[in-house]
């Protein structure tokens, strides 16, 4: 017997003496308990957060895509051997629990020729921790997107411009879910500032006269969409504010 385990030792290499494995279970035990006291100082941490949030009367979301961009951004700049992948995908996740921890944020979805894809990489950009509710037009995802604490991901269509209604109102388009071809799938959209837009590229209706002037004054502003007079245009994160 004891010649056959040489044996396979020698086929295996090293096996790994038990102490060492039980020494290094219980590292990971340890760090798991630290990361779980981490986690939870960060949530109460955005609940307090929240309590400021409760005082700003501007209508906004508690969502701050913004802030969730940079801090993403940093982490991922520190990072040694954890991918971007990685720290964005836990990151997210953990961004979403704070936020509905701070107040009940669902996800409206509205897409008829791509929905599976949609909702997946919708997923993927905002964490999977919000009830995520499916209507049938674009008009009710907005309606839900004005009324209540609601992020809308809508399927973009040249056949049914819903995007003009962003015109004038208090619901900014802060991201765009792409195909892996670059066709442009879906337009993120909720009440979410100015400020709160993360850095990068930024969507703003215009008329075809305003992209004109904007153009003749030397801006960034990439037409993606159109619908009669209206434009809905890519544009530099300053120019779009302006
Ligand atoms: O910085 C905030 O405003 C927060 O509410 C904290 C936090 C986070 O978890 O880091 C949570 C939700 C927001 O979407 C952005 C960031």
């Amino acid at each position: 017997m004891p010649q056959i385990l040489g044996l396979t030792r020698l086929v295996r290499g090293p096996a790994p003496v038990p102490s060492d494995l039980e020494a290094l279970r219980a590292q990971i035990d340890r760090l798991d308990h630290e990361l779980l006291d981490l986690i939870e100082q960060r949530l109460n941490a955005c609940i307090a957060i929240a309590g400021l949030k409760a005082n700003d009367t501007s209508g906004t979301l508690r969502f701050r895509p913004r802030r969730e961009t940079e801090v993403i951004g940093r982490l991922i700049d520190r990072a040694e051997h954890a991918s971007s992948a990685l720290v964005t995908h836990v990151w997210r996740e953990l961004m979403g629990h704070c936020l509905q921890a701070q107040a009940r944020t669902d996800l409206v979805l509205c897409a008829s020729r791509s929905p599976h894809t949609l909702k997946e990489r919708v997923r993927e950009r905002l964490g999977r921790a919000a009830h995520a509710q499916w209507v049938a037009t674009p008009e009710e995802a907005l309606d839900l997107a004005r009324r209540r604490e609601v992020v809308a991901a809508i399927e973009y269509s040249p056949l049914t411009p819903w995007w003009t209604a962003l015109r004038h109102s208090n619901l900014a388009a802060f991201d765009l879910i792409r195909e892996e071809s670059g066709r442009l799938l879906a337009i993120i959209v909720g009440r979410v500032g100015p400020d709160d837009v993360a850095e990068g590229p930024s969507l703003r209706v215009l008329t075809e006269g305003e992209l004109e002037i904007r153009r003749a004054r030397g801006e960034t502003v990439e037409p993606i969409a159109a619908s009669g007079e209206l434009r809905l245009c890519l544009t530099s994160q300053g120019e779009a504010n302006r």
